[in-house]
């Protein structure tokens, strides 16, 4: 793991960021949303990204997932360098190494359960195998979504709609997901139920996961905790307690008011 410029990318990463800066609008107005961060996330890690309002974490999920572009800098992800490929290449890309998971759950409302778990396979033309459908039973089994898995997302709690939203980003066994805010719209004991799951699937499935969070609570489910101030990559911590991260975060957020 290493957030030094101008390092070689390690062996492990499955993302690497080098001196990528973004920047939106122009003269007086001009923003740098992300200025010159280096970063690598390493396979199977659980990474907590973090940092005040502003700070650049969206814009940092955005430019790794290929959601959005860099304005310099290079971004590779899976092996592949992102910030050199077409659109098109790039949606492929994302559709095959990439799993997402929302703060709003993102579930499409008319499919069951299980025809949302299934929907990245359909999107990408891809048949699913003996060997994946076993691993897609295994995740509903593991996740509890079993008795639940004929119903409409609008029939499920939150906290089992954003279950069905993991099993359906862990289902092809991307090479990493992106989580942003995934414990927003729950309650505590949902929150707590979603992020023993993420946790889960790093330690025991060697799944790559990158959270953007502003809790302290669910940052300290993490391996390690990055966090942003004015785009800039300010800290790179191994676990932490709660009252750890909010102790780190406090000078950030008075100096971001
Ligand atoms: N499309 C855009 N156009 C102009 N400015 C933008 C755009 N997207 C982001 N910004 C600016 O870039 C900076 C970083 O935004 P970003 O959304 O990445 O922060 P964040 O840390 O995710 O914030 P929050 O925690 O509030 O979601 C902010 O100053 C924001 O106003």
């Amino acid at each position: 793991m290493t957030s030094t410029p101008h390092q070689e990318q390690s062996a492990s990463a499955v993302v690497s960021l080098r001196r990528v800066s973004r920047t939106y609008g122009e003269g007086t107005g001009r923003v740098a949303a992300l200025d010159e961060v280096s970063v690598d996330i390493d396979r199977g890690g659980f990474t907590a990204i973090m940092g005040p309002s502003g700070s650049g974490k969206s814009t940092l999920m955005n430019v790794a997932a290929g959601l959005d572009d860099v304005t310099s800098g290079e971004v590779m992800l899976a092996g592949r360098p992102l910030t050199h490929l077409d659109d098109d290449a790039r949606t492929r890309l994302r559709r095959e190494e990439v799993g997402f998971v929302f703060q709003a759950f993102n579930l499409v409302p008319t499919l069951s359960a299980r025809e949302n778990i299934l929907l990245p396979f359909e999107l990408a033309g891809r048949q699913v195998g003996a060997e994946q459908q076993r691993w897609i039973d295994h995740l509903v089994l593991t996740l509890g979504l079993g008795e639940r898995i004929g119903h409409r997302p609008s029939e499920l709690s939150g906290g089992q709609q954003q279950r069905v939203a993991i099993a359906r980003a862990l289902a092809s066994r991307p090479s990493v997901i992106f989580a942003d805010e995934p414990t927003g719209n729950l309650d505590s004991r949902s929150s707590r139920e979603v992020l023993t799951l993420l946790r889960t699937a790093a330690r025991e499935y060697g799944q790559t996961i990158a959270m953007v969070s502003h809790d302290p609570v669910a940052a300290s489910y993490a391996d390690r905790i990055l966090v942003l101030a004015d785009g800039r990559l300010v800290g790179d911590h191994g676990p932490l307690s709660p009252q750890q991260i909010s102790d780190l975060l406090i000078g950030f957020e008075v100096g971001a008011a």
